[in-house]
């Protein structure tokens, strides 16, 4: 997967089929559209681009309270890149950038900057200056582009959303949180020692307590401790660690 920083730079794509999001924890919700994005792009004889955004558009717009991350970018990146995802272009959204009206974000950015021929949206997705944009506009509008509106993916008839996978992440709740994800919770770290450290205060960890995880691919106990510090019982070579629950 290529990964791109901004729109200034960006090559020629061949027929995009494109998605945009912040698909913070790549779900079992996203999975779906991240799916089609690639079908449709394969159906072209294309390649498939996701837009994500850093940081968080709730960072920005002022509405982040307390809000914890599923993903850091480093995780996502890594989500994405196992799903087959061809090209991901990282949005720098910033006040200027949310004030775009969703035809300037269309015809400028998706259209102008890559040449989209087909998007791929969500039942919900809400996009442009206000979230004016949706699945009804862009069809009504037109914008020579295909657009396909992938309908709610539930998983055992619950809603699965960025938002409940947080809150059984908060309980504690693992493996439940990993059946909606549809993969387990990955965290990215640094160990020291026996310790591992998450850099990112975005990050949502478990609460404190034991818990069975998978470090670099083998098993193991794993103690978050009170202050989000991760310990096993072993001592680990320095340096970046993959840890799945
Ligand atoms: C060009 C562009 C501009 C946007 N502007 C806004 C905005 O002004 N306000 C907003 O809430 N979301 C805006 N969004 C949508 C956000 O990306 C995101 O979908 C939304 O903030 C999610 O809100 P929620 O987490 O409260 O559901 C914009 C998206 C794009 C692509
Ligand atoms: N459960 C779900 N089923 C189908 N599509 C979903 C689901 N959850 C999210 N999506 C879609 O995935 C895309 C990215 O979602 P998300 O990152 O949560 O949206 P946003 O960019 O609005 O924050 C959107 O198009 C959204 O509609």
């Amino acid at each position: 997967m290529r990964v791109f920083h901004g729109f200034e730079a960006l090559p020629h794509f061949t027929h995009p089929a494109v998605t945009v999001g912040s698909y913070d924890g790549v779900h079992s919700g996203h999975l779906k559209l991240l799916r089609t994005v690639t079908a449709a792009a394969r159906g072209q004889g294309g390649e498939s681009i996701v837009f994500t955004f850093e940081p968080h558009p709730r960072i920005t717009l002022g509405k982040a309270d307390g809000l914890r991350l599923l993903t850091t970018l480093d995780e996502k990146i890594c989500l994405l890149e196992r799903l087959g995802i061809d090209n991901l272009v990282i949005i720098p959204f910033d006040r200027a950038f949310s004030r775009l009206a969703p035809d300037e974000f269309v015809r400028d950015c998706l259209v102008g900057h890559t040449g989209a021929e087909t998007l791929v949206v969500g039942f919900n997705h809400r996009f442009g200056h206000n979230k004016q944009g949706s699945y009804d506009y862009l069809d009504s509008h037109g914008f020579g582009l295909r657009v396909i509106e992938v309908s709610e993916c539930d998983v055992d008839a619950e809603k699965v959303s960025s938002t409940v996978i947080r809150r059984l992440v908060e309980k504690g709740e693992m493996a439940r949180a990993a059946h909606l994800l549809s993969h387990p919770y990955l965290v990215i770290g640094r160990a020291q020692r026996n310790r591992i450290r998450v850099d990112d205060p975005l990050k949502l960890l478990p609460p404190p307590g034991e818990y069975d995880a998978h470090i670099n691919g083998k098993p193991a106990r794993l103690t978050v401790d009170a202050a989000q510090e991760l310990i096993t019982r072993d001592i680990l070579p320095e340096g970046r660690v993959v840890i799945t629950f």
